[in-house]
């Protein structure tokens, strides 16, 4: 059976609750959108492979719940990372500021350095 990717890269996303890393992530893998906001239970995931320059890329993005009660739980995933996403509504001032604080949560699990961080 032929081998189906090369390379497989770990991502993550982050941000407050509602900010639309769900619906990034359904955009993303399914070219779907979906109004309705359910809040993520704890962590969630999904796949797509793409082909760059001929090398079959498996991309796995974890998807976090923004909701602070599940923090013990997400905060496990963010060392595994070897990306991460800082999602932000750009309608709310607030999730903006909070960015600070998800990137502060990432440095004090030791999983900053080194890991490339997109804004979006
Ligand atoms: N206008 C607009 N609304 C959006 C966009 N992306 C997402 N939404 C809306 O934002 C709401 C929340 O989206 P989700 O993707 O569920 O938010 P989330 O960040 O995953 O939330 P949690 O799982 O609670 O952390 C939904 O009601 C969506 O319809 C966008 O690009 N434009």
């Amino acid at each position: 059976m032929a081998k189906q990717y090369d390379v497989l890269f770990r991502l993550l996303l982050l941000g407050d609750s509602g900010v639309g890393k769900t619906c990034l992530l359904c955009r993303f893998t399914d070219s779907e959108f979906h109004p309705a906001h359910i809040s993520t239970i704890g962590v969630d995931f999904k796949m797509k492979t793409i082909e760059v320059d001929g090398i079959k890329v498996r991309i796995q993005i974890w998807d976090t719940a923004g909701q602070e009660r599940y923090q013990t739980i997400t905060k496990q995933y963010y060392r595994r990372a070897q990306g991460i996403f800082l999602v932000y509504d750009i309608s709310s001032e607030r999730s903006y500021q909070h960015i600070v604080k998800w990137a502060s949560d990432v440095d004090e699990v030791g999983a900053w350095r080194g890991v490339p961080f997109i804004y979006r």
